[in-house]
């Protein structure tokens, strides 16, 4: 019995494997269609033919990327029907359908029934994959009765608890064959509003945002297509670390940023100094920037005499202050107000000329536009209207605001001096994460400096339209010569505006959208959002003026000394009380042992943490262990360093071995990383990887913020108390360190340990 389930799951398995190669062969042939009909000429627009071939390309990609664990599960209903569920929904070609998609309504139950609640599923069924091949099964039986017929069920180590113990490559996957009730819930709520997902370490946060965001993209397509999805994580290892996730569900058009790159055209590097990153993200920010703007705008303290082709006109105070209350009354944003007083200003110097001009008896005085003409072209009118209202982009307002003292000191009176010298900055200085909000800031009420824009919008929206007809009308030719030669159908009009939808998405929300500051977006979902500042929160509001967010994180965890100690207190400013709040409550990554660790640590030191039960028990306790400081005084930081490093090569070769091929992380602090990283490259060389993002190696030396969000097999933690006591790691930091691994953990210390933690002895 049981091989002979296993053999028709084989079998059916085979045959949803045929029908994804004929659909991929489906797609090729389209696109050598495609590509010889624009060979014989009768395609007046090559770039428009590439345009229908990267469609084909794109789909054959799409399909292409489903090809490992293809299909995951199957349901027996009480109908007495099957169904089975994987990453795409698959129909043969008389339209019977043959899997399900995860995301669609039905396919739900898969991971909410239960016992209790069966929702008219008999039996669940986990089908596990071998390349093509099934290689086990593994049945929940969810109704009394199948239990009671006495049929033999296949049982196994069960599919969740396989994908938890795997070895960890360097690279997040999905976890689609998997989803716990609890995360599915969450991954299918309604898409308005604010939706506030808390958990712990290792509650599987980071892959309920991702599993979300594809499942939005399905289930609104209509809603996301034209307005798209943004993914903004912490940095941008952190997005290396799971940019695999969303492609192999199928979902590319997501927009995935890191908080540092916001800002089109801006990359922000971390920002070292806590204290900066505090003040810079904090909301008296939003004052100092209008002051710095409001200040670009000057009334001259005196009259200004200008010369326009040798007559002598006058720029009076008076005159100025009026053109301004003016063009400020417009309430547009500075740039494009400006245009408005230019304007002001240039008609009442125009008018004085003439009046000159008609006085002097000479010239054309009935010809105004010359007049206006010679205004304009003044070099003096020009150097005074620009010194009254200077055209300014973001990045030199703020540059020359934290760059230049006397900027700073004019429009800084709240700020004390010890705040504006940690506001300063040399003008040249690369932009921080922590400035990348207030460049935004300043581009939101600065405007486009190009006077045209709203030309410029229309022009490009135009062209656009344009595209798109030429292409319908390129795949009219398309479809025409395939006919005469005697193909038909292959391109038909439904997939014509298929095409024309796709196209539009495919420009705006993937790559318009990354370009255009001013985007807005459909949905936002933000990823270890417990590190956001205010100001951080502000732009990314603006990002999505209708609100629907799905914000992620774990307040316990925050380490930026911007980042939120409440969600309440981080959200009211932007979403008032209309946010809810989901909890996730299971640990998925760290074995019993190592959270009770982490939790004690915590507990003891007064830091409020969220403390998940862990869904599997490990093979190994924690292993604590003080060393004495090094007998030969080589302490070389006076931080202990040498002697911890020292016991850190002595016991690496036996974590190595304990993770079997997985990664090995050594999380420290300060210079300490720097120490460890070179005793390890001495010994390792290049298995040796150089903090976050460099995960092909099997050993990384990291701090603390770089490791936030990642996990490994194995974690070292060196020097314990450091990170404890850090100036503004705050007690966030060990904790973040001490839930990384999924295997196993070693702390190693010449310090004090922290409270909490247990000692076993060294060499253990
Ligand atoms: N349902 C599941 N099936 C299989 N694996 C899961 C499941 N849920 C979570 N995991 C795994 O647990 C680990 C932790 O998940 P994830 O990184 O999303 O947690 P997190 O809550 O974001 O953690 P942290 O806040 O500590 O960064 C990952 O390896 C993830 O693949």
């Amino acid at each position: 019995m049981l091989d002979a389930d296993l053999a028709h799951e084989r079998v059916y398995v085979k045959g949803l494997y045929t029908r994804l190669d004929e659909l991929r062969e489906e797609k090729r042939t389209q696109l050598a269609a495609v590509r010889k009909a624009g060979a014989i000429g009768s395609i007046q627009n090559i770039s428009e033919r590439d345009a229908f071939a990267a469609m084909y390309e794109d789909r054959l990609a799409q399909l292409d990327a489903v090809e490992d664990r293809l299909v995951f599960g199957r349901l027996d209903l009480d109908g007495g029907e099957s169904q089975y569920i994987g990453r795409i929904g698959l129909s043969t070609e008389d339209l019977r359908r043959l899997m399900v998609d995860w995301r669609a309504p039905e396919a739900s139950h898969f991971y909410q029934a239960t016992a209790f609640d069966r929702q008219g599923v008999r039996r669940r069924r986990h089908l596990i994959l071998q390349g093509r091949d099934v290689k086990a099964i593994e049945d929940d039986v969810l109704d009394a009765e199948m239990l009671a017929d006495g049929g033999a069920h296949h049982q196994g180590e069960g599919a969740l608890l396989a994908a938890l113990n795997s070895k960890r490559t360097g690279r997040m996957a999905d976890i689609v064959s998997t989803i716990q009730a609890e995360q599915d819930r969450i991954i299918r709520a309604p898409m308005s509003g604010a939706l506030v997902v808390q958990g712990g370490p290792g509650t599987g946060k980071t892959a309920v945002a991702l599993h979300r965001a594809a499942y939005l993209l399905y289930s609104h397509r209509d809603r996301l297509k034209s307005a798209g999805v943004l993914l903004v994580g912490p940095s941008s290892s952190f997005m290396k670390y799971i940019e695999r996730v969303l492609p192999s569900l199928g979902e590319t058009g997501v927009v995935m940023s890191s908080v540092g790159r916001l800002m089109p055209g801006i990359t922000g590097v971390p920002e070292a100094d806590a204290r900066v990153a505090a003040l810079k993200g904090s909301q008296r920010m939003v004052g100092l920037i209008a002051a710095a703007v409001a200040n670009r705008q000057r009334i001259p303290a005196t009259e200004r005499i200008l010369d326009v082709e040798g007559y002598k006109i006058l720029l009076s105070p008076r005159q100025v202050r009026r053109a301004r209350d003016k063009a400020r009354a417009t309430g547009k944003p500075y740039n494009e107000a400006r245009n408005t007083f230019v304007k002001i200003l240039l008609r009442e110097l125009t008018e004085q000329l003439q009046s000159k001009v008609e006085a002097s008896g000479s010239g054309n005085t009935t010809d105004r536009s010359y007049l206006a003409e010679d205004v304009r072209q003044s070099r003096d009118v020009r150097v005074a209207v620009n010194l009254c209202w200077m055209p300014m982009t973001a990045e030199k307002l703020v540059s020359e605001l934290f760059g230049r003292r006397s900027i700073l000191d004019s429009v800084a009176a709240g700020f004390t001096e010890e705040e504006r010298d940690l506001l300063r900055r040399p003008v040249d200085a690369p932009w921080t994460e922590a400035d990348v909000p207030l460049l935004d800031e300043a581009a939101e009420l600065l405007g486009e400096l190009d006077a045209s824009t709203g030309h410029e919008a229309a022009r490009r929206e135009s062209e656009r339209r344009r595209d798109l007809e030429n292409a319908q009308q390129t795949l009219a030719n398309i479809d025409a010569s395939l006919r005469d030669q005697g193909i038909d159908g292959v391109v038909g009009a439904e997939e014509l505006v298929a095409f024309q939808q796709e196209q539009e998405t495919r420009m705006t929300a993937a790559e318009r959208a990354v370009g255009d500051r001013t985007w807005a977006y459909g949905h936002i979902i933000v990823d270890e959002a417990q590190e956001l500042s205010y100001m951080q929160w502000r732009l990314l509001v603006r990002r999505c003026p209708v609100k629907s967010f799905t914000i992620v994180g774990d307040i316990a965890q925050t380490s930026a000394a911007a980042g939120a100690s409440s969600w309440g207190r981080a959200l009211r400013p932007f979403f008032g009380d209309r946010w809810t709040l989901e909890e996730l409550t299971v640990n998925y990554r760290t074995p019993s042992q190592i959270t009770e660790a982490a939790t004690r640590m915590a507990a003891a030191a007064g830091l409020v943490v969220s403390t998940p039960k862990a869904v599997r028990e490990g093979r190994w306790d924690p292993i604590v262990e003080r060393v004495t400081p090094a007998a030969d005084g080589t302490a070389g930081h006076g931080d202990g360093s040498s002697a911890v490093v020292r016991r850190l090569l002595e016991v690496l070769p036996g974590e190595l071995e304990a993770a079997d091929g997985g990664l090995v992380a050594v999380i420290a602090n300060g210079p300490l990383v720097r120490t460890a990283r070179e005793a390890l490259r001495a010994a390792y060389g290049k298995r040796v990887g150089s903090g976050a993002g460099s995960f092909e190696q099997d050993i990384v030396v990291l701090d603390p913020r770089e490791a936030k969000g990642l996990e490994f097999d194995v974690v070292v933690v060196l020097e314990p108390s450091a990170l404890l006591d850090h100036e503004h790691g705050k007690v966030g930091d060990l904790y973040v360190a001490m839930t990384r691994p999924t295997q196993r953990l070693r702390l190693i210390s010449e310090g004090p340990l922290p409270a909490g933690i247990g000692q076993v002895a060294a060499g253990a």
